[in-house]
């Protein structure tokens, strides 16, 4: 059966995968509702790949349950993947084909696929369309990489690291092709490294190290809420000082208030340095948020 009673696209409890005696995800559990878009984070080696794979059906769980679009991966048909779109970290070339021969051959397989026309003109491959894949740059391969993962109309939308190797304008465009996919209401779980790309794409963030979740949070609570308060820092004569404060107006109005201080900031931890914080306490014995 296709669907679940409830909304949920994704369902993963106590997932663990073993590789011989190395255990690359140990109790993992989430959950993603449809319509959500999720980013997985981790450092290298942390399962994101591994976790992602299992999720497409592409490696068998050791333990757990895993229920995508209310299917086990491992045990589900044609009609399941039909529904569920993905685009790998790194893709087969077909080099002869053109860009629209590419996508009408795809079309054909699916029950129910995007225009063609439409498809290629919303990731901006219109001019391309007669052109050879071999003579795409690796950018518009990239987007016909998309192309094929939408093609089938898809329920739920798998990217891993989709613009690793991007330069920034391309990265930009590549998040406005995403962005108008999520807006159809396609469930989207991707993995990156890039901080922007999270808070760019994703309305959450699940936070893996270890093969473990440290955090599962919106992006602008990660860490918990002290997580993201300024920091104001200044020196007097009795040393540094460093105070995180939810009002640095009513810290800075003190300190000038005392007088006879120097070296006065007031900052902002980025998400990135919240992030690296999340897996730095997690390392040193640090709780999940
Ligand atoms: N086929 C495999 N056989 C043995 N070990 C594997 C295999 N695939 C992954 N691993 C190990 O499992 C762990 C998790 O790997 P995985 O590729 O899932 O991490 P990742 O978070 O995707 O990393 P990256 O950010 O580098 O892509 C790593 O220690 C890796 O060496």
């Amino acid at each position: 059966m296709l669907g679940t009673m409830d909304d949920a696209h994704v369902e993963v409890a106590g997932l663990t995968k073993r590789y011989g005696d190395k255990t690359a995800i140990s109790g993992v559990s989430f959950r993603i509702d449809a319509g959500e878009s999720v980013a997985l984070l981790g450092p290298n080696g942390a399962g994101k790949t591994t976790t992602i794979e299992i999720l497409e059906g592409f490696r068998r769980a050791t333990a757990g349950r895993v229920r995508v679009l209310g299917c086990d991966p491992d045990r589900a048909g044609p009609t399941w993947r039909a529904r569920v779109g993905i685009v790998l970290q790194q893709t087969g070339t077909f080099d002869e084909a053109t860009v629209g021969e590419l996508l009408r051959q795809f079309a054909a397989y699916y029950p129910a696929p995007r225009d063609v026309a439409e498809l290629i003109e919303a990731v901006g491959l219109t001019a391309q369309a007669g052109t050879r894949i071999s003579r795409l740059s690796g950018g518009q391969r990239r987007r016909v990489d998309v192309a094929l993962g939408v093609i089938g109309n898809p329920s739920i939308l798998f990217l891993d690291e989709p613009t690793t190797g991007f330069d920034p304008e391309a990265r930009r465009e590549f998040w406005a092709l995403i962005r108008a996919i999520r807006s159809r209401g396609t469930t989207i779980l991707l993995t990156t490294h890039y901080l922007d790309e999270a808070a760019e794409l994703s309305d959450r963030a699940i936070v893996i190290a270890a093969g473990t979740v440290l955090a599962d949070s919106p992006l602008a609570q990660l860490g918990g809420p002290d997580a993201h308060k300024p920091h104001v820092r200044w020196t007097d004569p009795s040393g540094d000082h460093l105070e995180i404060t939810a009002d640095p107006g009513a810290v800075v109005t003190a300190i000038h208030a005392r007088g006879n201080y120097s070296d006065l900031s007031v900052t902002t931890p980025s998400l990135e340095q919240t992030y690296l914080d999340v897996i730095d306490r997690a390392r040193t014995g640090g709780v999940r948020q």
